[in-house]
């Protein structure tokens, strides 16, 4: 069997770069070529259903349908422009959601290439059966060796194996995969590279990791979220008020002789009403999901990503997200009066059951060091095991009239005191010096011959990733608050919080502590964000507005999150506020244009339309538009054409730079509201010269 710590360990520095480079299949920069691709998905989008989920655009649909009948009544060059262009605003609408959806198409096809038929060889009593991998069910257990494909998502439950998950993750270095540990995660359609692991599969066929991906990517289980529901329910509102307005207009008109008719009055609705942003909401929240899934983050609500725009405070488990994971026994420390020899003897014996990586890197400290067999002899099989749990911090063996345990000082102290045993001065400074270095101590103890006395000490070593300290640096710059919470003693925790320069720590954290903390956070208004890879942390992750799981980390802890960072960095948090910051932002701004412009039409129209009666308005008319036909065609194909222009703008996002909201909220008022207003009178009058020339119109 491999150790795992000759193998090169991938840098969070790197993955990204790296999967972006294999990512940018569907991503990317937009090209007007996705209009004409993407228009047989938009042409299946005017199905009355689908609009309905839209009422600001199911008013424009209702209205082409209602012009259209009017045009066909009576055609003319006004009223069949008109019609035309109504359904030209509905089929642009739907052209903005094709196209956001279409990016993630050629994402999930790369994805399903990686769901093989892969064979599984599942074992049934001990005994292998070859089955196709969509037979496996929950609980199989299944053996991959070197060069199979893993059939399904699992747990490893024996071995240790180097895994390629590139089908998935777009890195190609190898990642550990391990049983008893928080690395024990495995996904289907990955390939295994050495040794042989016994994976016990967590998911049914069809729900699999790849499966809700891909469902993911092409925003088929895409749900509005709250905020979207909101702003829907704002811009049905104005919808309804403009409708009033319209409705009102026509006896006014009627009283000053110029009655309007229906195709003007619709023309006029549609440019009144926030058709910009309706037209726009959709594929803003689907390219924000894209652009996460470009940064190999899978998010499994749009909640959370908009959550992510507003975090407070990042909470971090230690082991395995700040530091690497692979915790190691490195050192044995003896203390009074025990024999380093005593102590590897005892120490073995209460690891031999151990399947976490430190149990396993004990035994192999002592093979290594000691000559100890790193096998159990028949009568120590008939010991009973003591599991490790994250609540006792404590593992170990009662053999006959022997106990061992080693685990967390204050664990292991509070077991000797509780036997009768006294601890031994030494142990206090031996903890304390490894724990300032940053390492872990396992305070070892026995009960022989009915005495409890502690034994020696146990360093366990880990290495913080690096580039930790300037990462959360710049999320101190977003006014966010980093904290890291641990089960680790508060020593270890300390040297490990001043190396990775977080702004606190919580040390001796159970898994209710973390949960605790978290909620603390919300009753004081914080949006609290979360990452963790362990068994441990899933209750933390599955409170947390915004729960990033590791992808190395367990199936309980990707499970509890709203997202799984495919690269397992901690800091990928940064890139997932930004994202939610300018999915925000992006939305803001454009619903402020929007209005605006809708604002601006209204003043720009009008006295074009009332000119003949009132002629003191047409002062106001300061374009000087043509007739009052072509004032309402004009509007009507610059609200149709602007939502066109908008789609980049609507898929890249507006740029986020660090600041101060007050700052951000001035600068988007001026360009996108000051804009707004002035577009549309740029806008109609330069498509007015064109459609004066349109016979019968001008
Ligand atoms: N196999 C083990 N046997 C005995 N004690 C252990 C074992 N593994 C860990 N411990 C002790 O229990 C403590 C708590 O472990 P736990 O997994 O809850 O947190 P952690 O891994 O240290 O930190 P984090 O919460 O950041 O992952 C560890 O700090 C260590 O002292
Ligand atoms: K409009
Ligand atoms: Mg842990």
């Amino acid at each position: 069997m491999t150790t795992t710590t000759h193998h090169p360990q991938r840098t969070p520095q790197d993955a990204p770069a790296a999967a972006a480079a294999t990512r940018q299949v569907g991503g990317g920069v937009f090209s007007p070529r996705q209009l004409l691709t993407s228009l047989p998905d938009a042409l299946r989008k005017f199905d009355p259903r689908h609009q309905l989920r839209n009422p600001v655009m199911f008013v424009v649909w209702v209205g082409s349908v209602l012009v259209t009948v009017f045009a066909i009544g009576d055609p003319s060059g006004f009223s069949i422009g008109v019609a035309a262009w109504l359904w030209f605003t509905v089929l642009f609408a739907n052209l903005a959601e094709a196209v956001a959806e279409g990016r993630g198409k050629a994402q999930a096809e790369s994805l399903r290439r990686t769901k093989t038929d892969a064979v599984a060889r599942r074992l049934v009593d001990g005994v292998e059966e070859r089955v196709a991998g969509t037979e496996l069910r929950i609980g199989d257990l299944v053996v991959v060796e070197a060069g199979e494909v893993i059939p399904g998502d699992g747990d490893v439950v024996e071995g240790i194996a180097t895994v390629d998950e590139s089908a998935i993750t777009g890195e190609s270095a190898p990642v550990i995969r391990e049983s008893g540990g928080d690395r024990c995660a495995v996904t289907g359609g990955t390939t295994v590279l050495s040794d042989r692991v016994v994976v016990r599969v967590t998911t049914k066929p069809g729900e699999s990791f790849v499966d809700r991906m891909i469902a993911l990517v092409e925003g088929a289980q895409r749900q509005k979220t709250p905020n979207e529901i909101a702003l829907t329910i704002l811009l049905s509102t104005l919808t309804i008020i403009f409708l009033l307005a319209v409705v009102a207009l026509q006896p006014m008109a009627a009283y000053s002789g110029s009655a309007q008719s229906v195709i003007v009055l619709t023309a006029l609705l549609v440019c009144l009403i926030p058709t910009t942003i309706g037209a726009l909401l959709s594929a803003i929240g689907i390219a924000g999901m894209d652009r996460l899934v470009q940064r190999n983050v899978l998010a499994t609500s749009g909640k959370a990503v908009e959550a992510a725009g507003d975090i407070d405070t990042l909470l971090l488990d230690k082991t395995g997200t700040i530091t690497f994971g692979n915790r190691r026994a490195t050192e044995l420390v003896a203390v009074g009066g025990t024999t380093p020899e005593e102590l590897a003897a005892a120490v073995r014996l209460s690891s031999l059951a151990d399947g976490t990586p430190e149990g396993r890197s004990i035994v192999e400290l002592c093979a290594e060091r000691f000559g100890l067999s790193a096998e159990p002899t028949d009568h120590e099989k008939t010991g009973e095991f003591v599991e490790f749990s994250a609540n006792t911090r404590m593992s170990g063996i009662d053999l006959g009239d022997l106990s061992v345990r080693k685990g967390a000082a204050g664990a292991v102290r509070a077991w000797v005191a509780e036997n009768g045993g006294e601890v031994s001065s030494e142990v206090g400074p031996v903890v304390d010096e490894i724990s300032a270095q940053g390492g872990t101590p396992l305070v070892v103890a026995e009960i022989r011959g009915g005495v409890a006395s502690v034994r020696g000490v146990v360093r366990l070593s880990d290495v913080v990733k690096p580039g930790m300290r300037e990462r959360f640096a710049e999320l101190r710059a977003m006014g966010i608050r980093t904290v890291m919470v641990t089960g680790d003693n508060p020593l270890t925790a300390k040297a490990i919080a001043d190396e990775a320069g977080v702004d606190d720590f919580l040390a001796e954290a159970k898994p209710e502590d973390k949960m605790a903390l978290i909620r603390q956070e919300q009753e004081g208004g914080k949006l609290v964000a979360m990452t963790g890879d362990g068994t441990n942390d899933a209750p933390a992750l599955a409170q947390s507005d915004v729960g990033v799981a590791m992808n190395t980390g367990t199936s309980a802890a990707k499970e509890a999150g709203n997202m799984v960072d495919l690269d397992s960095d901690p800091t990928k948090l940064i890139e997932i506020v930004e994202i939610g910051k300018q999915l925000l932002i992006t939305r803001g701004a454009l619903t402020t244009f929007s209005v605006a412009n809708d604002l601006a039409k209204y003043f720009a129209i009008l006295p074009a339309m009332f000119a003949g009666i009132y002629p003191q308005l047409d002062k106001l008319n300061i374009m000087h538009l043509a007739t009052p036909q072509s004032a309402i065609l004009s509007a009507v194909i610059f609200n149709a054409l602007i939502i066109v222009v908008l789609i980049p703008l609507a898929l890249r996002g507006v740029r986020y730079r660090p600041s101060s909201a007050s700052a951000l909220l001035r600068r988007n008022l001026l360009v996108y509201g000051l804009g707004g207003v002035v577009t549309p009178f740029a806008g109609i009058w330069l498509v007015d010269l064109l459609v004066r020339l349109v016979p019968g119109i001008g």
